[in-house]
């Protein structure tokens, strides 16, 4: 369909001051098309490379917001990732190129097909990454679940059914109107703030993808700080000068694992100091001879090292409390999984093979992971 086929496009609806709390609380921080790391304006109903027609809001990151969007050419919808100016925005390309030429499988990564630039009133350049259109994040769906998970972790996506839904109309019944709120720039211009699309649970296949591979890292690579937001998903050695590694993903997967089968994150706040002694509270004493090397806010917290320190809210009451109603089989292979998975010293804790291997692992699977 061309813009000539559809004399009077629907772009969705201004919010009235009431839902323009709303709309701004699930859009991206409004101050960011002022100051920071500026977004690129948008707004619905933009065409961007001549043949991207915007027809709603997927998401937001720190480094980005995402769109949905008609290829008038090729006739199907893309996802449109428009980064902010600079080199904060190229790390992502770069990191995707790597993966396109040197790993097998992608079919659960999420890589870009096509790429180009736009440029803002203050004659910056937005990298525009095209994807595949994927549906929300994990976090989002529980979030729509209303458990009591606030979960942050946006780069693993559900599946979407969407193919031969050509028309804007329909689309629009599927996934919402698009419920916006006025920008007005500097520079004259306008830009739209859009709450992203809700998708209902039918449109969601079985299947998961990861995204965002902005901060991704050949294992190896020197990196600084060693710890990546959210703090809460990052292995306790990250925080101990050490450089990140498969095995502090494997740590983060076992946040991920145990949010999901908790139904809570187990390491929730947002600064490390916080996180590290939550994690010592569930967990018990970090080895002592990680003492001293504690780096980021403030000094540590000697009593983190002391080996007479005992958990006070173990691991394993949490799973007692949060799950009452497993059997015991059940609960000492989840216990023995997370163990294994929470092992403070990288070099002991589990790799992703030993972890598939793992008869723990295996028997939890084969009861959730159909
Ligand atoms: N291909 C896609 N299909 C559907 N939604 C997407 C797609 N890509 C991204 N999104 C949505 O946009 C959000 C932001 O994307 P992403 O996390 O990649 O951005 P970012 O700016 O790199 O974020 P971060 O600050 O985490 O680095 C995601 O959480 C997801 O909801």
């Amino acid at each position: 369909m061309s813009l000539e086929d559809n004399p009077l496009p629907d772009y969705g609806d201004f919010v009235g001051s009431n839902d323009k709390f709303e709309v701004e609380d699930l859009a991206e921080p409004r101050e960011r098309y002022f100051q920071g790391l500026l977004y690129y304006p948008i707004c619905i109903g933009d065409v961007l490379d001549q043949r991207y027609r915007i027809e709603h809001k997927l998401g937001h990151g720190g480094y980005s917001t995402v769109w949905m969007a008609y290829n008038m050419q090729t006739k199907c919808d893309v996802a449109l990732k428009i980064h902010v100016p600079g080199s904060e925005g190229e790390n992502e390309p770069n990191m995707q190129n790597e993966i396109i030429l040197n790993v097998q499988d992608t079919s659960n990564l999420l890589t870009y097909k096509n790429s180009f630039y736009v440029r803002d009133y203050n004659s910056q350049n937005h990298l525009v990454l095209v994807f595949p259109v994927w549906g929300p994040s994990l976090g989002s769906c529980f979030r729509q679940m209303s458990t009591s998970a606030h979960l942050n972790n946006r780069n693993v996506m559900w599946g979407i059914c969407l193919s031969n839904i050509y028309d804007t109309d329909t689309k629009y019944k599927y996934l919402g109107r698009p419920q916006k709120s006025k920008v007005y720039l500097r520079s004259g211009s306008i830009a739209e703030m859009v709450a992203p699309i809700i998708v209902s649970k039918d449109l969601l296949r079985e299947t998961v993808c990861l995204d965002d591979f902005g901060h991704a890292i050949r294992p190896g690579t020197s990196v600084t700080p060693k710890f990546h937001s959210p703090v809460g998903y990052c292995a306790p050695e990250l925080f101990h000068d050490m450089e990140p590694g498969f095995s502090s993903d494997i740590w983060s997967y076992m946040c991920l694992c145990s949010e999901l089968y908790l139904g809570f994150r187990l390491f929730w706040s947002t600064g490390s100091p916080a996180i590290v002694s939550e994690i010592v509270d569930v967990l018990g004493s970090l080895p002592e001879h990680w003492k001293g090397y504690y780096r980021d806010l403030g000094t540590g917290d000697d009593s983190w090292y002391d080996q007479s320190r005992k958990p006070s809210d173990p691991l394993q009451a949490m799973i007692m409390r949060a799950r009452p109603e497993i059997g015991n089989t059940e609960r000492s292979h989840v216990l023995s999984m997370m163990s294994k998975g929470f092992c403070y010293l990288p070099e002991s804790r589990l790799s992703a093979e030993e972890l598939q291997q793992d008869a723990s692992f295996r028997a939890i699977m084969e009861i959730y992971g159909r």
